[in-house]
């Protein structure tokens, strides 16, 4: 495959940016599509991977170099797996705390065994702007949502999603241990094996 050496993050989210340079490690560095433009494009799509591609083309036309995107949500199931892709806009662009709201009320009442929910992360890479084969890498992470929020670590919905692998919410792992088990975390070690960075 190709040889990376620098790749534009096409994310304006700090969290996703720290996350994914941990796990690429020190052999491929990372900039954020921020340092050339504050604009970020509508996602249009209605799908993880059609918003992730759009993400990537965005950047790798404004940066002229080949470009990562990440699209990734929450999908609770006794939602039928909103907010999904709508996950960041779930308040209404009223951002993490907003978000977390909502969704406590949303399953007030709901009783343990049906608050299951998974995180899933897409991640597109395009060598350039127009790439007629993106390289598509998913994650899935299973867990469930709790009734109250907890932990201080990681961004977004990590303080309401409990992870039972290690019995605390995914804002109380550390920030290595997140990295190993998270969707994200699944979806680059797909990334890192298509890439020859494994
Ligand atoms: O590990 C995670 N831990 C907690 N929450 C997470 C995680 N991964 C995604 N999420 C949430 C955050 C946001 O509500 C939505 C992603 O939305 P998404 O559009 O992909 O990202 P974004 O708007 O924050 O940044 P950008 O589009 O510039 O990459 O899912
Ligand atoms: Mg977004």
């Amino acid at each position: 495959m190709m040889n990376i050496k620098q790749l534009v993050l096409a994310s304006h989210n700090a969290g996703k940016l720290k996350e994914l340079q941990a796990m690429l490690g020190d052999s491929v560095q990372l900039r954020s599509i921020g340092e050339w433009s504050k604009v970020e494009p509508e996602e249009t799509g209605l799908s993880f991977v059609e918003n992730a591609i759009l993400k990537a083309r965005n950047a790798a036309r404004i940066s002229g170099l080949p470009a990562l995107a990440d699209d990734s949500g929450l999908a609770v199931d006794f939602l039928g797996g909103a907010p999904g892709i709508y996950s960041a806009r779930y308040a209404d662009g009223q951002g993490d705390a907003a978000n977390n709201a909502k969704l406590l009320d949303a399953l007030k009442d709901v009783p343990q065994a049906e608050r299951g929910a998974q995180f899933v992360c897409v991640l597109a890479l395009v060598r350039h702007a127009d790439d007629p084969l993106p390289i598509l890498c998913e994650g899935l992470w299973h867990g469930r949502i709790l009734t109250a929020a907890s932990g201080e670590h990681g961004f977004g919905y990590d303080p309401l999603f409990w992870v039972p692998e290690r019995d605390c919410s995914s804002a109380e792992l550390s920030p290595a241990d997140k990295n190993q088990i998270s969707h994200r975390a699944r979806a680059m070690d797909l990334l890192r094996q298509r890439l020859g960075l494994k």
